[in-house]
Parts: structure tokens; C-alpha cells; sequence
């Protein structure tokens, strides 16, 4: 059986050890080279304990947030099964390619976009491919797009804490997740998975957002809370994380969705974190 490491082994004896990557000697560093043509500031992650929260509205609506402030954002679409970045901002074209790696696409408010959905050879193509193929894809979005000078690259993370998220987390340089929840009697142990994912890989937690939070009627102005009661300030107070929103379901947005103009949207809901990262 191979000897349990300790602390301070020697490099050589970590190369040949059963146990290195796994134990606190030394860590494995799994993380991808950037391409050379990258030069990204921040990365953050938007992750859900589970699909179905409207994750890919609250990325948007970030980006769309650091847009405004004047930062460069890119927004890295690691949902490969279900990529709804590029349409909610009208980009439909395919990304192109050079020897040095691909271009993301720019969308009109100078958002960059890298999808799996630019590259496919028509939009409604499924995609049927397993964790591992998908996890590599992803990598890829990071190793082989050459995203030039950016002050925040957010990924819309794959949904869950299965092992693609996983492999994510272990492969691209994360400063930082969001998490994004909905109000529902399971609410509470989704986001701790969610939260207890980040912790595992000591990656921060910035806060939490919750979506479809309430609907506000157009005639009185009352707050009908559609799925339920809200218990995010007692978990987000548990966890000890900052809430960083309560997005409505809010009509104008899923109309700007729907016209593909995301680019025009102006975040009402969601706290400035550009801030922690100065
Ligand atoms: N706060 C909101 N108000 C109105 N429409 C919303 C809101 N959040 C999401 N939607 C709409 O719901 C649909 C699904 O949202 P989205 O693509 O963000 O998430 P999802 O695919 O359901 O979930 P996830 O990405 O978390 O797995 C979209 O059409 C979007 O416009």
C-alpha cells in the first residue's frame, strides 16, 4: 500500500505518490492555461444547486450591470445543453477561428459571447454529449478563445453540482461565484449544495440572488409572491453570504428576451459587485 503522505513532502516524492493531488501536502493545480491572446481581469461563476432559476437572466443582467459602469465583460456560456446567452442578445452568427485560437462574438453593447450555439451548424441541433465531452468544451471556451482584455468574464455555470460544474470549477480560474436560487420549499438545501460546492473548491461566494421573487401587480402595485414565501434573508443570514437581489418576474424583461435586445436592458435589481473586486 502506498505510504500516507504528510505535510512537506518533497516535490520528487510527490510526483510518484499514489496520494498527491488528494492530500494536503500539495494540491494539484488543475487549472487551464488561459489563451495568450486572454487578458481577464476577474472570472466569475454563476451557479444554481439546480436547473430552472433563470440563471442565464441573472448572468445577463450582471453583465449588463458592468456594462453600464463602463467594464469589459465577456460571458462564457458553459450551459452547453441548454445555451440561451447568445439569443437573448441577437447574436446568431457562427464564431470564426484562426490558428491562435476563436474569436468570441461581440454583441451590439459590446458584450463578448462565447457559446456553443455560435458553433454549431444550426442553432436548434441538440446537443447529446456526456459530462466529460462537455467539461472539455467548456475548458476549451477558456484555453482556446481568445477573449482579449476583459475586466469580468462571467460563466454561466452548467446547472446542479454534478461532476461537469465540478470540473468547471477545477479548470477555469473562478474569483468568485453567485449563486442564484428561486423560492421554493427545497430552496434552502439547493443553495447549501450550491454553497458547499464553492467552499469545497475555496472559491468566495459574493452573495445570493433570487429570481422569480415576487410579481408586482400593474393595477395596485401589490407584491404577489408567485412560488411561495421568500426565505433567502434567513439562509443567506445562516450562511453568512449577502443577498444581492430579489429579481421579480418582471414582464419588460422576458420581453427584452424575447426581442433578443438583452443589450438594452437596465439592471434594476441586482447590487453593484463590482465593487468587491477594487
Ligand atoms: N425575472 C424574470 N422575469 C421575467 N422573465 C424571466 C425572469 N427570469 C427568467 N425569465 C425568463 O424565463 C426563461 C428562462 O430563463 P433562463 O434562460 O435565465 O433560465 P433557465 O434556463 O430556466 O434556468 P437555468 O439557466 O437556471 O437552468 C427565459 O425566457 C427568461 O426570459
Amino acid at each position: 500500500m502506498a505510504e500516507e503522505q504528510s505535510s512537506g513532502c518533497s516535490p520528487e516524492a510527490c510526483s510518484s505518490c499514489a496520494h498527491a493531488g488528494t492530500c494536503e501536502s500539495k494540491k494539484a493545480d488543475m487549472r487551464a492555461p488561459a489563451n495568450a491572446y486572454s487578458q481577464v481581469k476577474k472570472v466569475i461563476g454563476v451557479i444554481s444547486g439546480k436547473g430552472g432559476v433563470g440563471k442565464s437572466m441573472v448572468t445577463a443582467s450582471l453583465a449588463r450591470m458592468m456594462t453600464e459602469q463602463g467594464y469589459t465583460v465577456g460571458i462564457l456560456d458553459a450551459d452547453i445543453t441548454g445555451p440561451s446567452i447568445p439569443k437573448m442578445y441577437g447574436v446568431h452568427e457562427n464564431a470564426m477561428g484562426s490558428d491562435e485560437g476563436m474569436f468570441p462574438c461581440i454583441a451590439k453593447d459590446g458584450t463578448k459571447i462565447m457559446s456553443v450555439n455560435l458553433l454549431l451548424e444550426r442553432e436548434s441541433d441538440p446537443v447529446i454529449w456526456r459530462g466529460p465531452v462537455i467539461a472539455g468544451v467548456v475548458t476549451q471556451f477558456w484555453t482556446d478563445v481568445m477573449w482579449g482584455d476583459l475586466d469580468f468574464l462571467l460563466v454561466d455555470m452548467p446547472p446542479g453540482t454534478g461532476d461537469v460544474p465540478l470540473t468547471v470549477f477545477q479548470s477555469l480560474p473562478v474569483d468568485g461565484v453567485v449563486i442564484v436560487t428561486s423560492p421554493q420549499d427545497l430552496v434552502q438545501m439547493i443553495v447549501k449544495k450550491a454553497y458547499n460546492m464553492a467552499k469545497q473548491m475555496n472559491i468566495p461566494v459574493i452573495g445570493i440572488v433570487e429570481n422569480y421573487s415576487y410579481l408586482e401587480c400593474p393595477e395596485c402595485g401589490k407584491r404577489i409572491s408567485v412560488f411561495g414565501e421568500s426565505h433567502i434573508d434567513e439562509i443567506a443570514e445562516e450562511l453568512g453570504i449577502e443577498v444581492l437581489g430579489k429579481m421579480p418576474i418582471d414582464p419588460q424583461l422576458s420581453e427584452m428576451v424575447e426581442s433578443e435586445k438583452f443589450y438594452e436592458v437596465q439592471n434594476k435589481y441586482l447590487k453593484n459587485i463590482t465593487e468587491k473586486f477594487q
